[in-house]
């Protein structure tokens, strides 16, 4: 086997999220927008590079040091490409799936806006997944669905909260909608997976922050509350789960204004459990930016970037991006990405 290079793209949580991380039921999109890229090459020894921007390693002075610190935290990439090789290996030995003596280097670059809920974490994670199936020729044995649950496992592993619709968008690519039914996942670690037209969608939007800096969501005891039986939480995260399924039916039937409503009503549910502290004034301030012209709007993952739909079509869309570039907001044009 010679060199191989994977790309991964950026994912969209259109309907239910975060319910998949509660046994919901999610509607999620890849969008050809951003990529990761995961390159391998055979070598003597088995190498990670570290990205010369990503990774964190050399600065043009220490004040530039202190503010990539601050606005990017201490991580990069390479992280994610160790865990994934862990976690691949680990997959292949407890299924029996023998891999070769040789070894690889792998390199990787990202347009991904950064922690911006839009899954730049896994993407990665995905695209080292697929350059190891083929540097090892097992892509046979790892059955598709099996695939997302490896690339959780490897975030898991450093301890970062993540679901896994992110990894299902990557890995099946187009719309997905997904059902993470309880007994299901108990049993077979999966949810159940159905691709979608993406020709069902109408034009969406993203809209994201250049330099969010929010850490909102590392303060939320959302986890906790719904493990521990809350109520409100419990009640609220199964409405989340509730409007994927309906968003399903009214994709099938065109309803766009229904569409509409129940994204709304996503954002809101989040709003209401997780509280404004940990959403993070930014990503409030997106999704208000979007209402005040009648979008639609709600969050693509759990923070950092929105995703918007126009209901009374391109003259709304056209005060959508001025409303943006008023308030130093992108955005561009969703592109699904095909399968
Ligand atoms: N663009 C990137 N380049 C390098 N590493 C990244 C990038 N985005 C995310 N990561 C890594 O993934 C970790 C978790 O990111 P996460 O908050 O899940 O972001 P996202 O919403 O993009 O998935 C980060 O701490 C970092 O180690
Ligand atoms: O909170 C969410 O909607 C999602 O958050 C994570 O995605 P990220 O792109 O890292 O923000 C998580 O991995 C997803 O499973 C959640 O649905
Ligand atoms: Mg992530």
């Amino acid at each position: 086997m010679g060199a191989v290079e994977h790309r991964a793209y950026a994912r969209i949580g259109l309907l239910g999220n975060p319910s998949d991380g509660y046994y919901g039921r999610t509607i999620a999109l890849a969008i050809s927008n951003f990529w990761a890229t995961v390159s391998l090459q055979p070598s003597d020894l088995l190498a990670l590079v570290p990205h010369s921007h990503h990774d964190l390693c050399r600065f043009s002075s220490i004040q530039d040091l202190v503010g990539r610190v601050q606005s990017e935290g201490y991580y990069g990439g390479v992280r994610l490409l160790t865990a994934a090789c862990k976690t691949f290996h680990s997959y292949c030995s407890s299924h029996g799936i023998d891999l070769h003596d040789g070894n690889f280097t792998l390199s990787y670059d990202t347009n991904i806006p950064r922690q911006a809920g839009l899954s730049g974490s896994s993407a990665l994670v995905c695209a080292t997944m697929n350059c190891l199936m083929d540097f090892y020729n097992v892509r046979d044995r790892i059955p598709v669905e099996d695939r997302p649950k490896i690339v959780l496992s490897a975030e898991v592993e450093l301890g970062i909260t993540a679901g896994l619709q992110d990894r299902v968008a990557q890995v099946y690519g187009g719309l997905v909608y997904m059902d993470f039914d309880e007994e299901h996942m108990l049993r077979t670690g999966n949810g159940i997976y159905k691709r979608m037209d993406p020709q069902l969608l109408p034009p969406l939007y993203v809209i994201y922050a250049q330099n969010p800096s929010d850490s909102g969501k590392v303060h939320s005891t959302v986890k906790q509350r719904w493990l521990d039986g809350d109520l409100t939480v419990r009640t609220k995260m199964r409405e989340v789960a509730e409007l994927a399924l309906r968003g399903k039916q009214a994709l099938l039937e065109g309803n766009h204004s229904l569409l509409a409503e129940l994204m709304d009503r996503n954002f809101d549910l989040r709003r209401e459990m997780f509280g404004d502290d940990a959403l993070g004034a930014l990503n409030i301030q997106m999704v208000e930016t979007a209402r005040s012209v009648g979008a639609a709007c709600k969050f693509t993952g759990s923070g950092g970037a929105v995703v918007a739909f126009c209901p009374e079509g391109s003259v709304q869309a056209q005060k959508l991006q001025e409303a943006c570039s008023a308030s130093g907001l992108s955005i561009e044009l969703v592109q699904v990405a095909a399968r």
